[in-house]
């Protein structure tokens, strides 16, 4: 009603900490219904979606009170689990966009300009650690490494359970960025266990934690190339930067492995860097993107030869 909104409105809301928002064990059975509605209330806070998407406040406050009079007093789907379904998320998507934000600004941490190929093929140091996903295993290590150094440990505060859970989160991103395992079928969501068929619902149950990994993959990769989707302006100057780190990678192939490059890092046929971008959003971002949306796997084969003029 009217005044209950009204009412809503005017109390002081505590803290997501007072609610346990973040508590991956979270129990609502002490709370009021009205002190749900104030946790939903410090959930919109906290994520700012109040500011950022001009909320009336007065409106989120009618706008709570009327979704939870729309549930029906039913045992189970009722107001309450609606609200346990949105602390959950809340605790998960908090924790993982902080991993998910660290992923990203450590993903090519101490990259050398060379890939993983190059790697492999001057039997680097790196490749002697790492034989696959050579650069991103290390990007990993350097961000551990950052993250762990005295005066630099932004998740000291965190409780041991949530930094194991932000550690594992960031291994699956970074490692994620290669864009061999973008494309590799291992990653597709699959339904059959190490026994064989299993059923529909622990399928679904057993894929759900391969389905969030998998989106955590495809929001690495998308903004890791997300320079192809900018204006021209942008998109040019990237395309730019890239082929020159490409081309310093084949002159070191052939200056130091006496190794012919492939065509994108070969600087004799720059001219045909335009025909290289189109190929690159052709092969890479649109069928890369069609393929992983569907989480269908095309064929092997013309995925590694799309990937090989990627690498
Ligand atoms: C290291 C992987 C970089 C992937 N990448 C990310 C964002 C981009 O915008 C672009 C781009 N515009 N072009 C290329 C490209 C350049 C020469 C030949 C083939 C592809 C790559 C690229
Ligand atoms: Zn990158």
């Amino acid at each position: 009603s009217l005044d209950d909104a009204h009412r809503l409105r005017t109390l002081r809301i505590p803290s997501s900490a007072h609610f346990k928002l973040h508590d991956l064990e979270f129990d609502d059975i002490e709370m009021s219904d009205e002190e749900t509605v104030r946790a939903c209330l410090r959930m919109f806070l906290d994520l700012d979606f109040v500011e950022r998407f001009h909320i009336d406040y007065g409106v989120l406050c009618r706008w709570l009170l009327s979704v939870k009079k729309n549930y029906r007093n039913v045992a189970y789907h009722n107001w309450r689990h609606a609200f346990n379904v949105a602390q959950m998320m809340f605790a998960i998507l908090t924790l993982e966009c902080l991993a998910l934000i660290i992923g990203c600004l450590c993903h090519d941490l101490d990259h050398r300009g060379t890939n993983n190929s190059f790697q492999i093929k001057a039997s680097s140091p790196l490749a002697q650690l790492y034989s696959t996903s050579t650069m991103e295993h290390h990007h990993f290590d350097q961000c551990l490494m950052i993250l762990s150094s005295p005066g630099n440990q932004i998740l000291a505060n965190l409780s041991s359970e949530d930094y194991e859970k932000v550690v594992k989160v960031l291994e699956d991103a970074i490692l994620s960025t290669d864009l061999a395992v973008y494309f590799s079928s291992e990653r597709s969501v699959s339904v059959t266990g190490a026994s064989g068929p299993v059923s529909a619902m622990s399928a679904s149950w057993s894929s759900c934690g391969e389905r969030r990994g998998l989106l955590r993959a495809m929001l690495m990769t998308a903004c890791d190339l997300a320079a192809i989707t900018k204006p021209w302006p942008v998109e040019r100057r990237v395309a730019a930067l890239v082929a020159g780190e490409f081309f310093r990678q084949g002159d070191l192939e052939r200056q130091n492995l006496n190794l012919t490059p492939i065509d994108i890092m070969n600087r004799d046929k720059e001219d045909q860097l335009p025909a290289m971008q189109v190929k690159f959003i052709d092969t890479i971002c649109v069928c890369g993107a069609i393929t992983r949306a569907t989480a269908v796997v095309g064929p092997r084969e013309e995925q590694s030869s799309a990937l090989d003029r990627a690498e």
